[in-house]
């Protein structure tokens, strides 16, 4: 990964912090489902957090209000200094342009477009042309994700590994303040999914990017520097330097003891 230094890494600073985050879908009393049941989380510049949780445990809406594409029913989510909760429409959807890149299972590129083009969205949806050194950025991108030969093909001309570096290099050409994963190597082989988590990891550990990502895979988590967990809407546990072996047993143990849906009418 190129050594350019990221424009939001400054250390022992943090990217984004929840506070006592709630989210609650349907009627209080009736059919309400906590979805988040007061979540406090710390995500520090350029760290890799990965979050697992049994299906239903939250994971999703975690990172949707963490990327203001959902807005909690309570609590505090700051990006950089900025409330989110507090924005509107307009300003979520600049503030997630310029400040956050997505990279999901399906790759989601746009297929009339070329692996540049695709590359280069946020600045064309933010109404821009790349800067020289933003180009620069993007060039060193595409040669060290090994799509310099591909930047004119379209994704369907491209392999599910190809496309999904397509997906990286998009999420990391703007420098955002945080990358949000969820399941990057969903629809991978192992190999690809391998090679996805290491052009992550270099994102992290060589430009200072800081990365939150969701996955159920035990290996895919273990590459991350923490790892936080979540059942029944609540931080269960958050632990470092864990085996995939170790964070196996972790989940078995949080599936058996939880019954892998949301807290039904009340936040604990
Ligand atoms: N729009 C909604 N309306 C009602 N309940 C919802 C809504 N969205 C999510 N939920 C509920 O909130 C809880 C958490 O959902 P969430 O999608 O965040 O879980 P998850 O951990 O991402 O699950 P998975 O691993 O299956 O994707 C679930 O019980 C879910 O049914």
């Amino acid at each position: 990964m190129p050594a350019a230094a990221a424009s939001h890494t400054t250390p022992n600073h943090t990217a984004a912090r929840l506070r006592d985050v709630v989210k609650r879908y349907g009627q209080p009393g009736r059919n309400e489902v906590f979805a988040l049941a007061g979540v406090s989380l710390d995500i520090p510049q350029g760290e890799f957090t990965a979050v697992m949780g049994p299906s239903g445990s939250g994971k999703s809406t975690l990172m949707h209000c963490m990327a203001g594409l959902d807005t909690p029913t309570s609590g505090l989510v700051q990006l950089g200094n900025r409330d989110i909760t507090q924005l509107g429409d307009k300003d979520l959807t600049e503030l997630r342009r310029r400040e956050i890149g997505f990279i999901f299972q399906a790759f989601n590129l746009i297929p009339t477009l070329t692996a540049k083009e695709n590359i280069e969205l946020p600045f064309a949806l933010d109404g821009r042309k790349p800067s020289a050194e933003e180009q620069q950025w993007i060039g060193q991108l595409a040669q060290v994700l090994g799509l310099t030969e591909r930047l004119g093909h379209r994704p369907n001309e491209l392999s599910g590994g190809q496309q999904q570096r397509v997906a990286i290099a998009r999420a990391l050409a703007t420098r955002p303040r945080i990358v949000i994963a969820d399941e990057p190597t969903g629809n991978l082989d192992s190999r690809s999914g391998a090679e996805v988590l290491r052009l992550l990891r270099n994102a992290a550990s060589q430009t200072g990017q800081t990365i939150v990502m969701v996955t159920h895979d035990p290996y895919a988590a273990s590459i991350a520097d923490r790892v936080v967990f979540l059942a029944d809407g609540k931080i269960s546990r958050q632990e470092r330097g864990l085996t995939p072996q170790q964070i196996s047993e972790i989940m078995l143990h949080d599936s058996d003891v939880q019954p892998g849906t949301a807290v039904q009418g009340g936040a604990r």
